[in-house]
């Protein structure tokens, strides 16, 4: 490496923009020439200068064919130790934002609570891998009071390397489930690597939030002297789920309610962590029911739309055997008079387990009394038949049906691994 990290900070300090793309190069930024599955960031390193970026950081020699192109040993490496650095400036509140299911949804909920007492800094969308978290650490303004850090991961390691970045002072995991087992193996390894945020905040003092009513996170937290717990009556943090019907209402302990713009029952635990937190940073009540009150999801998560006679709930981010069995289980208590339809996409990465949690699906369908249940995807498709199942081993296949046979006056659950994309189903619904 021809430059140290310290002396690329200084550069950062009057360039503090970073750019690692130049389809979206902005002026003055520093351009990190990333390489990729697709393509070698380096050979982008003269276009990025003359699109206008002030530095590019590159680690090939035979790129450097300007004084503006820095060359390091490599350039994911020094992303990563350059963010790590910025963070190391800052003596404040870090959490790690980790779990299987709900990272984005709590930390938005979060974001919003928080950003009423202090000057919040979250990672934006879900920028949360080995790219992500040193991008979000970077854009970090100096007048931040706490950060909020999603990391995400799909094998062992991950979540202890993000770590050794951002050095969070706080964390939790939201939940562990059944997501990624192709990575991890098997749910024993998904839980030890989870649970690397824990062994970071142990031996570095820090503070954890446990939820006190999922056995798992309750027993790895024995750990921990002194770890905040909420969900029970006699917790730190207490919350009351009112009804979900289909929007989430809920009471704190001066017997609040506190409608919510949040569907799905499985959304309680988000808002719970979410108060449990706001109340530690010592947000006030008012403040924190008042934020959880006005947040609507987006994104394709947990989205509720009308459209002409259906109402549907568009929940085609991700999926995986627990958030899909949460949102069927949740379909099932939604209190409607309209026919019950549900189109469930496959749910990717899951290895060795996803013959079997693809059959289970179809299972849990197939107890609940729908009016309809779709599947689609290849993975579906090659499970057992099962009366009362429809199976297409397509998107497509499925459009035209539906372009066929339109559904009216149906509540309609879609859900399905991103891969997927069954949100591109809205047209023909
Ligand atoms: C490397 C990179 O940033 N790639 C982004 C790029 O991809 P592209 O297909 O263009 O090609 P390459 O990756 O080969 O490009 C190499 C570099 O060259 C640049 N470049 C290319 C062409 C050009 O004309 N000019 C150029 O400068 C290019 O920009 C690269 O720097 O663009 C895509 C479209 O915008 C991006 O999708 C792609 O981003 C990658 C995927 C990425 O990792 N981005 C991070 C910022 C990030 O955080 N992304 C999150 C994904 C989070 C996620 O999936 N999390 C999982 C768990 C974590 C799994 C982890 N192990 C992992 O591997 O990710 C979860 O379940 O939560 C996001 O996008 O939301
Ligand atoms: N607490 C929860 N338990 C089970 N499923 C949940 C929970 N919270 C959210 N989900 C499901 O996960 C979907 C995605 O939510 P969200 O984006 O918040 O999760 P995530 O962990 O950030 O996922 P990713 O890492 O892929 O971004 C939701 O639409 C919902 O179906
Ligand atoms: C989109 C990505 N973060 C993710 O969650 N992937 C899994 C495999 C999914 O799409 O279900």
């Amino acid at each position: 490496m021809n430059i140290t990290i310290e002396q690329l900070y200084q550069i950062y300090r009057e360039h503090p923009l970073i750019s690692t793309d130049t389809r979206k190069i902005e002026t003055g930024s520093l351009f990190f020439a990333l390489k990729g599955a697709n393509f070698n960031g380096n050979k982008f390193a003269l276009q990025a200068l003359e699109k206008g970026a002030a530095y590019a950081i590159i680690d090939e020699e035979e790129f450097a064919t300007n004084e503006r192109c820095l060359l390091v040993d490599n350039v994911l490496t020094c992303l990563q130790e350059l963010s790590a650095f910025h963070r190391q400036q800052f003596d404040i509140p870090i959490i790690a934002v980790t779990g299987s299911n709900g990272k984005t949804t709590t930390k938005e909920l979060l974001n919003q609570v928080l950003s009423k007492k202090f000057k919040t800094h979250a990672t934006e969308g879900n920028f949360n891998n080995h790219i992500g978290v040193p991008l979000t650490l970077l854009k970090m303004p100096e007048d931040t009071e706490i950060a909020l850090i999603e990391m995400g991961d799909n094998h062992m390691g991950e979540v202890a390397a993000l770590c050794q970045i951002a050095h969070p002072t706080h964390g939790f995991i939201t939940n562990i489930g059944k997501d990624h087992l192709e990575g991890f193996g098997n749910f024993e390894n998904n839980i030890r690597a989870k649970s690397e945020i824990f062994d970071y905040l142990i031996k570095h003092d820090g503070i954890a939030f446990i939820n006190s009513k999922d056995p798992i996170l309750k027993n790895m937290a024995k750990r921990f002297k002194n770890p905040i717990w909420y969900g029970g009556e006699y917790d730190f943090a207490f919350l009351e789920l009112e009804g979900a019907h289909p929007y989430i209402s809920y009471k704190d302990r001066q017997e609040e309610l506190i409608q919510t713009q949040l569907i799905g029952a499985y959304n309680f635990e988000n808002i719970l962590l979410t108060f449990c937190i706001g109340k530690y940073f010592e947000v006030t009540n008012q403040d924190i029911h008042e934020a959880i009150r006005s947040y609507t999801p987006s994104n394709n998560r947990s989205q509720l739309i009308e459209k002409g006679s259906n109402i549907i709930i568009l929940d085609a981010y991700n999926a995986n055997p627990s958030s899909v069995e949460a949102a069927l289980e949740s379909f099932d208590s939604f209190e409607t008079k309209k026919e019950k339809v549900v189109i469930i996409g496959d749910m990717l990465e899951l290895g060795n387990i996803s013959e079997e949690e693809h059959q289970k699906m179809i299972e849990l369908a197939s107890s609940k009394s729908f009016e309809r249940r779709i599947f689609v995807g290849p993975l579906f498709h090659q499970s057992i038949e099962l009366e009362g199942i429809e199976k297409y081993a397509d998107k497509e296949l499925l459009v035209k049906n539906l372009t066929e046979n339109p559904l009216s006056n149906s509540a309609i659950l879609i859900k399905g691994s991103r891969g997927i994309k069954l949100e591109t189903l809205l047209d023909v619904l």
